[in-house]
């Protein structure tokens, strides 16, 4: 498994965001859903090492988040919620500037790779400010994978896009994670039955559900998965 948590737990100050929970997640796309305020965008943080954790332990390709941060970051690529951009950088240049981090080996083929694969192209000579926020989370995403890391967090990567630019990212998701694992948090209950193998529900720091999508419908035989959703967090 490239993603192994346990008993994580997060306090900020007197609130536990985080609580105690346990997961594992391999090749795939994992949905990550909860309601506003339940706690995704800190495990999340845990994750990509952004945040350290109270208790409990989270790991990403077999590397600590807290003993080898380093090596978790050289194997996660992360495109959070607010997607911080340099809004003054040329798309390629902003794309040479992450290659750089990374000491990426021939960043010029790569990024043209990368460009492709992300539908970049048309826009790849404007500056982000420039653009589009569909085409803006393109770049953010461009950003994440462009050293090609086994694992991928999403925080809401569709967030406010337009029904063309939402099927264009989530397709290549859906690519993504033939071969790597995604761990995808979203409030759209479509964008999880079209990219989504298995879901994890969190509601008020604890996990409420951790199944395969088909599992959680075949549990639930009559309900959609937003009414799913909605029973197991409306308390
Ligand atoms: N830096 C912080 N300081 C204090 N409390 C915080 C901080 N960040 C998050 N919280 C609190 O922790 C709880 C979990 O927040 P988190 O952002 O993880 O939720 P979320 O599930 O991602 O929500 P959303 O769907 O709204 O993005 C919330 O009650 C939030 O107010």
């Amino acid at each position: 498994m490239s993603i192994r948590v346990q008993a994580l737990t997060k306090l900020y100050g007197q609130q536990k965001a985080v609580d105690g929970i346990s997961f594992s997640a391999g090749p795939g796309v994992l949905g990550f859903l909860g309601p506003n305020g339940a706690g995704k965008s800190t495990t999340m943080k845990i994750l990509t090492c952004f945040i350290p954790q109270t208790a409990g332990t989270a790991s990403v390709c077999g590397f600590d988040v807290i003993a080898n941060p380093l090596d978790v970051r050289r194997h996660i690529g992360y495109l959070p919620e607010s997607n911080p951009l340099y809004l003054d950088m040329y798309v390629k240049e902003s794309l040479g500037f992450i290659a750089g981090i990374h000491k990426i080996h021939e960043p010029e083929k790569r990024i043209a790779t990368i460009i492709e694969q992300t539908g970049l192209g048309p826009e790849q000579h404007k500056k982000i400010g420039q653009l589009s926020k569909g085409y803006r989370q393109r770049v953010g995403l461009a950003q994440a994978i462009l050293h090609n890391p086994d694992v991928l967090i999403l925080d809401e990567p569709t967030s406010g896009l337009d029904p063309n630019q939402l099927i264009g990212i989530r397709q290549l998701i859906l690519e993504l994670g033939k071969t790597k694992t995604i761990i995808l948090s979203t409030h759209i209950m479509q964008e999880v039955e079209a990219v989504c193998n298995n879901v994890i529900i969190i509601n008020q720091g604890k996990i409420v559900a951790d199944d395969t999508l088909q599992g959680l419908r075949n549990k639930n035989i009559n309900s959609t998965l937003e009414q799913i959703f909605i029973s197991l967090t409306s308390n």
